[in-house]
């Protein structure tokens, strides 16, 4: 068997971020930084795991595996969440204490559910090596462990012909109904991952574009202008999972105070979109100048959801300095903020505003919006992929 190799993006979310866990309106966008997993077939009696970007490597006798688990751990065409009975299992077996915290090493219990339900084919397991490299930062609010799912969820149901890519160039893709079961096991894999997540980071990862997200429905964007964006990683690592339930904790306190932001985030949203609509054929300085008061709004009401960062308000007075505004994108808590600039923004203001974030230790580029969403590699050597995964 040929390696198959697949990669998915990261995201970056406009606005709607945890507002989108109760059911409101959030914008998302792929982003030019993808995730790629190689399969190859082995015969060595393993199924092994490479995970370079959290330096984890795990391996598995397929023996092993069949004694202790019952298999499939979930029929492959109708995916569902694990009972926490499943999940205590695959932690003896990742070797896993049953109260670590720490969010990497859920990456190894998504890859053993995923594996264990979707690739059993007569009550066997294949032998094969599986790596995962990404050239997203982990755990920084670009949509990593969507990446990671959506990879795992493609390149799996591929392996067991449960999908059929399509396409002959270097890259192929996969029909509607293929896309819906890739995103619906991304989905299970962010649930181990994130613990309560909306589903916007999966399916924006498995469909690229941009997308409009509410309540599990997926609307394309048709009308999104070209907008350039300055991404700011502050490499202050946090976790998803943890700042959810921290909002949920603070809603749950106080639901009456909690839902008028979650309200006025919404509005935030559904004007940003309307904005933008209209900005595909009107750049004028006044819409430019409503989409940055949406975005200081929704950063002041992420940090009233508890959210925000002294770092993300140091890029927030910092890019306001020169004119530009900034907010939180994903669960915050550190991890990434993005600014908007404006067509005609200087490249020296650039450079200076990058020169000063560089200065306080974090990473910043400048980027587009939209991307390809999950694809099948068929040159499998492609100089594209990251130097780990050849
Ligand atoms: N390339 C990767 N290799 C292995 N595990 C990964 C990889 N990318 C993500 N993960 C898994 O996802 C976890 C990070 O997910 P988390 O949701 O906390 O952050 P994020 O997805 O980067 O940010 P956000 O959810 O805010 O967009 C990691 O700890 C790991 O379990
Ligand atoms: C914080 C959150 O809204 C976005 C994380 O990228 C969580 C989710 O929607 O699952
Ligand atoms: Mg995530």
């Amino acid at each position: 068997m040929e390696d198959i190799v697949v990669s998915a993006p990261g995201k970056v979310i406009l606005h709607g971020e945890h507002a989108v866990v109760y059911g409101k309106v959030a914008l998302a966008s792929a982003l030019n930084l993808r995730t790629f997993l190689r399969i190859r077939k082995k015969n060595d009696g393993k199924i092994s795991l490479n995970l370079p970007n959290i330096d984890i490597k795990a391996s598995w006798e397929i023996q092993n595996l069949k004694n202790s688990l019952q298999l499939p751990l979930c029929d492959p065409l109708k995916p569902n969440c694990v009972e926490n009975e499943v999940l205590d299992q695959l932690k003896v077996i990742a070797g896993i204490s049953p109260d670590s915290t720490q969010t990497t090493d859920l990456a190894l219990i998504a890859f053993l559910y995923l594996m264990g339900s979707i690739t059993v084919t007569s009550g066997d397991l294949p032998s094969i090596e599986v790596t995962v490299s990404s050239n997203l930062p982990i755990s920084a609010g670009l949509g990593s462990s969507a990446g990671y799912s959506v990879c795992l969820a493609a390149s799996l149901l591929q392996l067991n012909g449960f999908i059929g890519s399509q396409g002959s160039e270097d890259t192929a893709g996969w029909s509607k109904d293929d896309m819906v079961l890739i995103n619906s096991w991304a989905f299970q894999g962010e649930k181990i991952i994130h613990g309560n997540p909306s589903g916007i980071d999966n399916s924006v990862s498995s469909y690229g574009g941009a997308i409009r997200f509410q309540s599990g429905k997926i609307t394309p964007i048709e009308k999104m202008p070209k907008l350039r964006i300055l991404l700011i990683n502050t490499k202050i690592p946090r976790s998803t999972k943890t700042l959810v339930a921290g909002m949920r904790d603070l809603y749950n306190t106080l639901p009456n105070v909690m839902q008028p932001i979650l309200d006025s985030t919404e509005a935030v949203t559904e004007k940003c979109q309307s904005v933008l609509a209209q900005l595909v054929n009107d750049g004028t300085d006044e819409n430019y100048k409503i989409l940055e008061k949406l975005i200081d709004i929704n950063q002041h009401l992420l940090e009233a959801m508890g959210v925000g960062h002294p770092a993300l308000n140091t890029i927030v007075m910092l890019t306001c300095k020169y004119g530009l505004h900034s907010k939180l994108t994903g669960a915050g808590g550190g991890g990434c903020a993005f600014t908007l600039l404006r067509p005609d923004t200087a490249e020296d203001k650039i450079t200076n505003i990058k020169k000063e974030l560089n200065m306080l230790g974090y990473d910043c580029w400048e980027t587009s919006v939209g991307a390809n969403g999950v694809s099948r590699h068929l040159d499998l050597n492609s100089t594209s992929f990251p130097s780990n995964l050849l």
